[in-house]
């Protein structure tokens, strides 16, 4: 049974009002803006209409290889729920936090109890080996067999009661929690944290793209109270001129959405290699279910009454289609791993001692996490740019960095898959961006 969602019904204009799409026009205006504004570090590109793939985005200036071509503010990101395992980071600038002391002893603590997420992380405990002749060589990042360390010595690590040489130059910013105690900490004023728990909870057993357009419908009720704040005191300073009716604000406050969204989530959705076309209907149809009992547990647990048409089925349909189809991965530098590269360099004595916990550790750790750019860069196969985000990029900034010589004129691209994967296999995740790729690296490989 289909399950209808009362606020659809109820607010329909309004919700048409949020879903028409913005002109050519417009559109043209707030990349430009978006582009040419001061806090921002565009040098150099523009948007143009390409011919087959609509618009793409231009190189204005020639650049060289590891030149800046776009800084920029996400529209939202969110680190992989199986990377939290790894790598503690802030959920809105996603720099590591804490200390090496507290992101190794929290990754081992977590490994003791049999938690892993990480891949091709060794199993096998041991060893007979002779400890000296192991760490005669000139790297450990390979895959070692481990000698087990001290019992409660991953718990000290965490809690502060061990400290590690050299860490001291490797500082991190200190950990603060979500005083909401939700463990998440980036969402708004909670309305009850025990819902906030269960819509957390359902996005982690079905799909995380949930917590993405979470975080998309808190950050418009965010913005449009803030709106609505600088509304009000421009009214107070000046009485006589009429106030912009709210509607007006919220439509401001979703305008970044609004360039971004194209089609509802079970309407734009990749039909699984497992499911017959004959059971296409009752697929989409079984997606539709399931936003909309996540779109019921966000509104138990963060619903706010004057933004009430951005918790309708529609709206949110259109914001997690927005993520299926533009979603692009991230690294981030770990520093984690820049301290266990500095041990590795250290003299061979002063390397000794570390390198047990190095050898149950040796994995790279990175964050990795997924966003939506704002920007309308095209999707390349052998893309001459490409997404970064330093440690130098607070506020939740990416940036766009050229991977080889960009000349003028020369349209700019990233790919949002990985681009050394066989032929067969790009195509299939591209699939899911609900595109067949004709950049010439393909065409040239199609059989
Ligand atoms: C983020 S948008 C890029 C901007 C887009 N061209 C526009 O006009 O809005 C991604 C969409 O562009 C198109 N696209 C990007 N790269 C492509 C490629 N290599 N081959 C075919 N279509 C592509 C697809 O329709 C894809 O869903």
């Amino acid at each position: 049974m289909e399950s209808d969602c009362p606020i659809d019904a109820e607010l329909r204009s309004e919700i048409s009002a949020l879903l028409i799409p913005p002109s050519p026009a417009q559109v043209d205006e707030y990349l430009d803006e978006l582009i040419k504004s001061s806090n921002r570090h565009c040098h150099g590109i523009k948007v143009k209409q390409n011919g087959e793939l609509g618009k793409g985005v231009y190189a204005d200036l020639g650049f060289k290889e590891g030149e800046l071509l776009l800084k920029d503010q996400m529209l939202v990101g969110l680190q992989h729920s199986s990377n939290k395992i790894d790598c503690l980071v802030c959920s809105f600038c996603f720099r590591f936090i804490g200390s090496v002391e507290l992101q190794i002893g929290r990754r081992l603590y977590l490994q003791e109890l049999g938690v892993s997420a990480s891949q091709g992380c060794c199993q096998t405990d041991y060893s007979s080996e002779d400890e000296d002749s192991r760490d005669s060589g000139p790297s450990s990042s390979s895959c070692k067999e481990k000698v087990p360390l001290p019992k409660g010595f991953a718990e000290s690590l965490m809690k502060g009661g061990l400290k590690l040489p050299y860490s001291d130059k490797f500082p991190l910013p200190p950990a603060v929690l979500c005083h909401g105690g939700c463990g998440e900490a980036y969402y708004l004023q909670v309305v009850s944290r025990e819902a906030l728990v269960k819509f957390i909870q359902h996005a982690n057993d079905t799909n995380d793209i949930f917590l993405l357009a979470a975080k998309a419908v808190s950050s418009s009720i965010l913005k449009y109270r803030k709106l609505k704040v600088a509304h009000s005191e421009e009214q107070e300073n000046k009485p006589n001129v009429s106030g912009i009716p709210y509607p007006s604000l919220l439509l401001e406050a979703w305008k970044p959405m609004s360039v971004g969204h194209k089609r509802r989530w079970w309407d734009c959705i990749a039909l699984p290699f497992d499911v017959e076309s004959s059971d296409e209907v009752a697929f989409r149809m079984q997606i539709r279910e399931l936003a909309f009992t996540s779109l019921q547990l966000l509104k138990a647990a963060i619903f706010d009454e004057e933004c009430k048409s951005l918790f309708s089925l529609d709206i949110y349909g259109h914001i997690i289609g927005m993520f299926e189809l533009n979603n692009l991965d991230l690294v981030v530098a770990s520093p984690v791993e820049d301290y266990f590269l500095y041990i590795d360099d250290l003299p061979y004595p002063k390397r000794k001692k570390l390198r047990r916990l190095h050898d149950h550790f040796w994995m790279l750790l990175a964050t990795t996490m997924q966003f939506v750019a704002k920007s309308c860069m095209n999707h390349s196969c052998s893309p001459n740019a490409k997404a970064f985000k330093r440690e130098e990029d607070r506020d939740g900034q990416a940036t766009i960095i050229a991977l080889k010589p960009i000349s003028k004129g020369e349209e700019v691209t990233i790919s949002y898959v990985d681009e050394d994967l066989p032929f067969e296999e790009r195509q299939a995740l591209l699939a899911d961006y609900g595109f067949k790729c004709r950049c010439p690296k393909c065409l040239e490989e199609e059989p």
